[in-house]
């Protein structure tokens, strides 16, 4: 089964872009054990913007596998203002990038103080040991069981969706329907309630979606993006500059953009400001504050001020941060996933079927445990997330030949270097093949590439990784289960495009963002809708 025509394998990361940079002058890093290829430059760049415009064209991705493609496993590409920058395809590099020699590579600067101005001290604007304590703190939130007692919530959001935002559609006849907007609103539901336990939208028929906060959470990035060519002024920016006398300095300067900035970043701190502080009366009060809080992210994070090791507190404006933060991560990344999945399901009828078949065989509301072992499920949401399949990236063992006609197993990186971690790659990557995560395969590839499970890097790998993957692929097989069950989803738009927009890819219709697929009400299974 081939999908080149869908392209449906690029959900990328939450807010880094992917970007590390070498912190030390060093030998060590890249071992390349590539055959023997060149270090190409990528020749077409511009001098000022080097070749950004084309790694954020909302066809970037294209321009990335034309750079595998074209050049190797290690590509020359050009920075802002000409500064060398280096796209990495090999595994071996890609280990020792994410996992093995992690300390010397870390986001640039610069990202983590635009992350830290939108959005406060947290896990994405910090480095080092400051973002390991927040992964320390955050970490216990994830674990299994606490997700065991979320699936409910999945179940309830999820069952939201179909009976308040598509059910009354298709009620006497089939129906094209935008099921973009729908799964944007379910995955913002799911973490709204999972995450901070507050509900942004109570999905009732005929209602559009109208949370202030969350639009203006998904405005933030774009509208900062706007200002790219100023970013390298941001690390001097945030330390010349206190945040009050800056937000002062602002109103001066006649820019629309940053203005809208100013207002989106005012805005998304009063929610889950308000957030924090009920949540701490109620906590203050001696229980929660509602009957889902003990269970939220948000509060489990919480439960960490009581610890004893004083490191592991959060201040208010930590736990401020961390709620943007957090949904930020969830949002748009889940609900790129969960088009994806429908977007495949509604053009492969077969592949729909033998899923609706093993869920009706199941009962009607799995638990964790169950929902983690429905092999075919398991497998379509495995083969959704995928991203490469490094075993067949890349022949092995022979030094890479430089411009210089030099053979090299290993390249020198300037301190200072951003290298971009290529993330979609392989021989086979464009296949939609979920049987090759059944019985475990996918995990006995020969060459490991460092991501979170079975060599893909849709979650990044080592101490930076999606520390939310298992939360998503719950979401994703919960929102399969209960939506498979009463509806049969046919006849996508053949105008649908994937396209990059801003960190994930979003399907497209003539520059409008949807999913028009044929929705129907399969009546002889669903009673109650
Ligand atoms: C299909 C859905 C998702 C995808 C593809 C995805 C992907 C990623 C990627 C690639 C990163 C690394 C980013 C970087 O280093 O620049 C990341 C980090 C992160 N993700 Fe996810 N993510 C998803 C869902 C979620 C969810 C549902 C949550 C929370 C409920 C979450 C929370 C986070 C957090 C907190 C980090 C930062 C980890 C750290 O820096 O230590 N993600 N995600």
């Amino acid at each position: 089964m081939h999908t080149s025509d869908v392209n449906f394998l690029h959900i990328t990361c939450a807010l880094s872009c992917l970007i590390v940079k070498v912190l030390e002058e060093s030998d060590k890093p890249i071992l390349l054990r590539c055959f023997d290829n060149h270090v190409f430059s990528c020749e077409s760049y511009s001098h000022e913007l080097g070749n950004l415009t084309e790694f954020n064209n909302p066809d970037g991705w294209e321009f990335q596998q034309e750079l595998q493609e074209s050049y190797g496993q290690v590509v020359k590409v050009h920075g802002l203002f000409g500064r060398r920058e280096l796209f990495v395809f090999d595994p071996a590099a890609l280990h020792s990038i994410l996992v093995q020699d992690q300390d010397i590579y870390e986001p640039p600067e610069t990202l983590l103080c635009l992350n830290g101005l939108l959005l406060g001290k947290g896990i994405f604007s910090t480095a080092n040991d400051d973002h390991r304590r927040y992964r320390k703190i955050m970490t216990p939130a994830f674990s299994t069981a606490n997700l065991r007692g979320m699936i409910p919530l999945f179940y309830e959001v999820a069952e939201r969706a179909r009976d308040g935002l598509i059910a009354p559609t298709v009620i006497d006849a089939p129906q094209t329907i935008d099921m973009n907007s729908i799964l944007c609103r379910t995955s913002l539901e799911f973490i709204g309630c999972a995450g901070i336990d507050y509900s942004f939208d109570p999905m009732l028929p005929g209602k559009e979606q109208t949370d202030r906060y969350s639009q203006a959470l998904k405005a933030m990035l774009p509208t900062a993006y706007k200002m790219q060519p100023a970013f390298p002024l941001l690390p001097f920016v945030a330390k010349v500059f206190f945040l009050s006398f800056l937000r002062r300095i602002i109103n001066f300067i006649p820019l629309p953009a940053l203005h809208e900035l100013r207002d989106i970043v005012d805005f998304t701190y009063a929610i889950p400001a308000e957030l924090v502080q009920n949540r701490k009366a109620a906590i203050e009060k001696g229980g929660p504050a509602t009957d889902n809080d003990h269970k939220s992210i948000m509060s489990l994070m919480m439960k960490s001020n009581a610890s004893a090791e004083s490191a592991m507190h959060m201040t208010d404006k930590e736990l401020v941060a961390a709620t943007s933060m957090i949904i930020l991560a969830a949002t748009d990344t889940t609900s790129s996933a969960m088009n994806r999945m429908l977007h495949i399901l509604a053009m492969y009828p077969d592949v729909q079927e033998k899923l609706r078949s093993e869920i009706l065989a199941a009962p009607e509301h799995l638990d964790h445990d169950t929902l983690t072992v429905l092999p075919y499920l398991d497998g379509i949401v495995h083969e959704i997330l995928r991203l490469a399949m490094a075993d067949t990236v890349l022949p092995l063992s022979k030094p890479i030949t430089g411009l210089d006609g030099a053979h090299m197993r290993s390249i020198k990186i300037t301190k200072g270097t951003s290298i971009h971690v290529a993330i979609a790659a392989g021989e086979d990557a464009l296949e939609f093949k979920p049987e090759r995560w059944t019985n475990d395969k996918a995990d006995s590839v020969t060459t490991k590439i460092s991501g979170v499970y079975g060599n893909i890097l849709t979650f990044i790998g080592g101490g930076r990784s999606c520390i939310g993957f298992q939360f998503a692929q719950l979401e994703m097989k919960v929102v399969a289960c209960v939506l498979l069950r009463s509806f049969k989803f046919s006849a996508p738009d053949p105008r649908i495009q994937w396209r990059k927009t801003g960190l994930t890819t979003s399907p497209y219709i003539d520059n409008q963002s949807a999913l028009p697929i044929l929705v129907e009400r399969l009546k002889t299974r669903l009673a109650h809708v």
